[in-house]
């Protein structure tokens, strides 16, 4: 991790090290300032990230000066220069090594290590902002669930959150969402990440230059035109996807989406207007939301350790990792894990086919009645806006 200068891990600088950092300035007592604005760069291995990051930031230096931060360390290099970069901080391949990990446990743990200086971090993006930077730019580990489903990935985010205002940008590959079940995937994990973070959310629908995005602007505004895309792919998903396809309905309702190809830098000009929405967005909505969740931060701070005093009571500490050893048997209702395989049959194979058999009957028809529920509202919802428009002209 490093301080003032911009710079790759090629060629760090040392001037400046983030442990010399006198953390008196950073406290919680603050309120959220107003800049810079932190843009978490979210998306699935591969989406195209890295290379939207460099783009993004190439298109918003006049305007915004961007700090720019890498938080991915298993990434080799980076085509940006980043004024924080988790590779200075954590050595992830001798993480793996040290605590005998595979690449996906080297990526959690170095970021969970990285955690640890979040109170360093937040102080070099705030000094940043005084230094004129509008924006910070945070690129994120190509594993996605690694930031969106750990702990430390929590922190980041929450802790940027309470301090600066906070997008974030996910960043979804057009080619490969293509395939209508990818594409759901895609939308699945945008929406969960959306309903965890609670911050603005802005899809960028990337690789615009390989394939027009507008069949996926169609299949969210569109259920039929979806539902056709399906019928054309056979997949056991299907009948999973049709339905989840109708949930996710008025999540797309509320979904602010944006043509680019981080490639050639078309759509950007649109995104960046995008972008500053979400900031007043922020700012209006989201807010006071994290202003209240720092007071409350800021009250656990200064509350006193009320468990410290009873860690005796807490448990037994369990052996982690390489060290476990078979346990012994206590008495004769030890738990055992029982492969499917060697669940006891208690039915005879005839009777089993005939439930199954009906269970899938009342199952369709329950999908059946969900998707006329659903296609009744959506015709409605066309009478209604036909209605409105014969009114208007
Ligand atoms: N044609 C085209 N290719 C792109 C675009 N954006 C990214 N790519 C390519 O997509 C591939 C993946 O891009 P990255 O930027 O490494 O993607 P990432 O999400 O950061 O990848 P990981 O961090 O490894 O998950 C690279 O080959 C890029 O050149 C784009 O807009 N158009």
């Amino acid at each position: 991790m490093e301080n003032v200068a911009p710079s790759s891990s090629n060629s760090p600088s040392k001037a400046g090290k983030v442990d010399d950092i006198n953390m008196e300035g950073l406290s919680l007592h603050e309120g959220i300032r107003d800049w810079p604005v932190c843009i978490i760069v979210l998306g699935m291995a591969g989406s195209g990230k890295t290379t939207f990051t460099r783009s993004l930031i190439e298109h918003a230096q006049a305007q915004f000066n961007p700090y720019v931060v890498n938080l991915d360390p298993a990434c080799r290099e980076v085509p940006y220069a980043a004024h924080i970069d988790i590779r200075d901080t954590v050595n992830y391949k001798e993480v793996m090594k040290q605590y005998q990990l595979g690449p996906n446990g080297g990526i959690v743990t170095a970021l969970n290590m990285f955690t640890t200086k979040m109170p360093k971090f937040t102080e070099l993006v705030r000094r940043a902002g005084e230094r004129g930077h509008k924006w910070c730019i945070i690129d994120t580990p190509g594993q996605i669930e690694v930031f969106t489903w750990s702990a430390s990935g929590n922190i980041i985010t929450e802790g940027l959150a309470t301090m600066f205002p906070t997008i974030i940008v996910y960043v979804m590959d057009v080619v490969r969402s293509a395939c209508p079940t990818t594409f759901m995937s895609n939308m699945l994990y945008a929406c969960s990440i959306l309903y965890k973070t609670r911050l603005p959310f802005l899809v960028a629908l990337n690789k615009i230059d390989l394939k027009d995005c507008g069949f996926i602007q169609d299949w969210m505004t569109d259920f039929e035109v979806y539902q056709d895309a399906l019928e054309q792919e056979q997949s056991f998903v299907n009948n999973l996807t049709r339905t989840m396809s109708l949930t996710l309905d008025t999540f797309y309702e509320n979904l602010v989406t944006c043509g680019v190809s981080a490639k050639t830098g078309v759509g950007y000009a649109k995104l960046l207007q995008h972008m500053l929405d979400c900031v007043a967005e922020y700012e209006r909505d989201y807010k006071p939301v994290y202003e209240k969740m720092r007071l409350q931060r800021l009250a656990e701070q200064l509350a006193p350790a009320a468990t410290a005093a009873h860690i005796d009571e807490a448990g037994t500490a369990v052996p982690m990792g390489l060290d476990l050893s078979e346990p012994t048997n206590q008495d004769d209702n030890s738990v055992f894990l029982m492969a499917p395989s060697l669940v006891p049959q208690q039915m005879n194979a005839d009777e089993t086919e005939l439930e199954l058999d009906s269970k899938g009957k009342v199952e369709e028809q329950n999908f059946q009645s969900f998707v006329q529920t659903h296609m009744s509202a959506q015709q409605s919802k066309r009478d209604k806006q036909q209605r409105n428009q014969e009114t208007k002209s």
